[in-house]
């Protein structure tokens, strides 16, 4: 009896689980618009190409004879290749050492890390940033995590395939910066910079003679000077909004001459917790837990007091004469940004992150042409920091609402799927502002609350905020701007009621042709 009654329990569910998987599969042929005959001559198309054959014993040599084109794998170096095959299994093989060292301990033999004092204006007291683990320098390290930001998982894999000697050391010849940023002050000030190193340009000339004895030190910051071209600044140039100096705008064609640097993120880990109010033990837990436990002296060494997070790091972009932007004499003009690729780069119109992005740099432009200086800090911070993923699934709730797509749910919809709304926490945005020595800002191109209440809460007066103007906002982010105002952006005009922002309402799924 009791059996019968499970077989049934068990029964029931398959069957909801078939109907679910039903409406599914109609669902799928609803969006993709792919009948199942359409599938069955996709698979028979599949079915008559030539097979890979994966088989896991063959060897490296074996699967590039097998190629008929040129791969990835005939640009290993064979002394590489030839480590990584004597270990079939390739848990112990000779790349590393037979034992493999899950994590470090304080007190371990022979532990002994290069001193590292943060906020020491002089580098040589305040040391080189260490974060290596190979043999020579795994005694001395003095930082979690590994050079590079997310691009450590990259070099992992050119190391794994044999691409790239894990004790490859790189040649530093002529790669320093094209000019000189700092020091300034703020570099030695306790909890001004917290989240990026700012000796990170001058690493490979502070620390050549330990980098010539074999410790694997790498810059965190490059500069670099270029020239850009972009159609909305050209239209500019065109229609007579910018002019041309040859200084600052080349020529007619718009072309910006810029210095740029790009930095990765190091964070001092007492200074970021101080920075959000939390103990560094509980950040140090977070950090290890919700990246799946893939930095275990998060937790077994607290004296290294640097971690660095592979995640994606900042562009710096300056207009006019670098010297100028930590002159308080001279106006500045700044714009920060956070990632959008798909407005960014691919023209959505579903946001101003683009529109405001050239204005911002239009009006750095100008600023840098009438004896002043301007700034573009763009930050990979995708979708508010919650990835590409996260934001295209709010899209579609957004698009497929009941009410239509309207600004007073905007946040929420977020909310649903993301459990908050923003996570791009503002409050360590400022330091790269203080890296560049940056005392007061003129006009701050932005209308964000929470990046003029960081900038502020740091110590850095801004003297004007300057919304985008509204022939800039492209029709479908109307929902957007208008939310953000009403949620506490920074307006020129009037905050929209509850009432408004419900007839505030963006295009609807049916408008988007596929
Ligand atoms: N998750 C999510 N992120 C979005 C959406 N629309 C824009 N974003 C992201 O929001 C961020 C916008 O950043 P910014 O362009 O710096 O603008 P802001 O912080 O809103 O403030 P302003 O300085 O006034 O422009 C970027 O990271 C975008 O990718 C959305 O619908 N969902
Ligand atoms: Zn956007």
């Amino acid at each position: 009896m009791e059996n019968e009654a499970i077989l049934s329990k068990i029964l029931e569910s398959l069957e909801s689980t078939s109907k679910a998987q039903q409406s599914l599969n109609a669902k799928f042929e609803e969006y993709s618009g792919q009948t199942e005959k359409e599938f069955k001559r996709v698979h028979e198309r599949l079915n008559g190409l030539p097979r890979l054959e994966v088989n896991t014993s063959v060897s490296l040599d074996e699967l590039s004879k097998k190629s008929p084109r040129k791969t990835e794998t005939d640009k290993v170096i064979p002394e590489i290749r030839a480590k990584i095959t004597q270990s079939p299994s390739g848990t112990n093989n000779s790349l590393y050492s037979e034992r493999v060292i899950l994590t470090t301990y304080p007190d371990q033999f022979g532990i002994k890390p290069i001193p590292l004092k943060w906020a020491e204006l002089d580098p040589n007291v305040r040391g080189p940033i260490v974060a290596s683990r190979h043999p020579a320098s795994i005694k001395i390290r003095n930082a979690i995590g590994a050079y590079g930001g997310s691009y450590c998982v990259y070099r992992a894999l050119a190391v794994a395939m044999g691409a790239l000697d894990p004790n490859h050391r790189p040649d530093f010849k002529n790669t320093e910066p094209t000019v000189q940023i700092g020091p300034h002050l703020q570099w030695g000030m306790q909890n001004k910079i917290v989240s990026l190193d700012p000796f990170g340009h001058m690493a490979t000339i502070t620390f050549e003679n330990q980098i010539a004895k074999g410790h694997d030190i790498h810059p965190t910051i490059a500069i670099t000077k270029a020239h850009m071209k972009l159609p909305e600044i050209e239209n500019l140039v065109k229609s007579g909004r910018l002019k041309v100096d040859g200084n600052v705008v080349l020529n007619q064609s718009g072309e910006l001459n810029v210095v740029k640097a790009a930095v990765e993120p190091v964070w001092y880990l007492p200074g970021v917790a101080a920075r959000f109010g939390i103990e560094e033990g509980i950040l140090r837990r977070a950090l290890f837990e919700d990246t799946g436990g893939m930095y275990p002296e998060l937790i077994t060494r607290p004296d290294l007091k640097v971690f660095l997070p592979p995640i994606g790091g900042l562009t710096v972009y300056i207009f006019g004469n670098p010297k100028y932007v930590s002159d308080p004499s001279k106006r500045l003009t700044v714009r920060v940004h956070d990632e959008c690729n798909g407005s960014d780069v691919f023209g959505s119109d579903i946001c101003t992150c683009r529109p405001y992005l050239i204005f911002g740099m239009e009006e750095c432009v100008k600023e840098a042409q009438s004896g002043g200086s301007g700034v573009i800090v763009y930050f990979r911070k995708e979708g508010r920091a919650l990835g590409e993923v996260t934001k295209y699934l709010v899209y579609n709730a957004r698009k497929r609402s009941a009410g239509g797509d309207t600004a007073d749910n905007y946040f929420l919809r977020t909310e649903n799927v993301a459990g908050v709304k923003d996570m791009r926490f503002q409050a360590l945005m400022p330091d790269v502002l203080h890296w560049l020595g940056i005392s007061k800002i003129d006009r701050m191109m932005s209308m964000s609350n929470m990046k003029y209440d960081a900038i502020v809460g740091s110590g850095i007066e801004i003297r004007e905020r300057v919304p985008i103007p509204d022939e800039m906002i492209p029709p479908d982010s109307r929902v957007e701007i208008d939310a953000k105002i009403a949620d506490g952006y920074f307006t020129g005009g009037s905050v929209p009621t509850k009432k408004e922002l419900s007839q505030v309402k963006g295009r609807e799924w049916d408008d988007i042709q596929h």
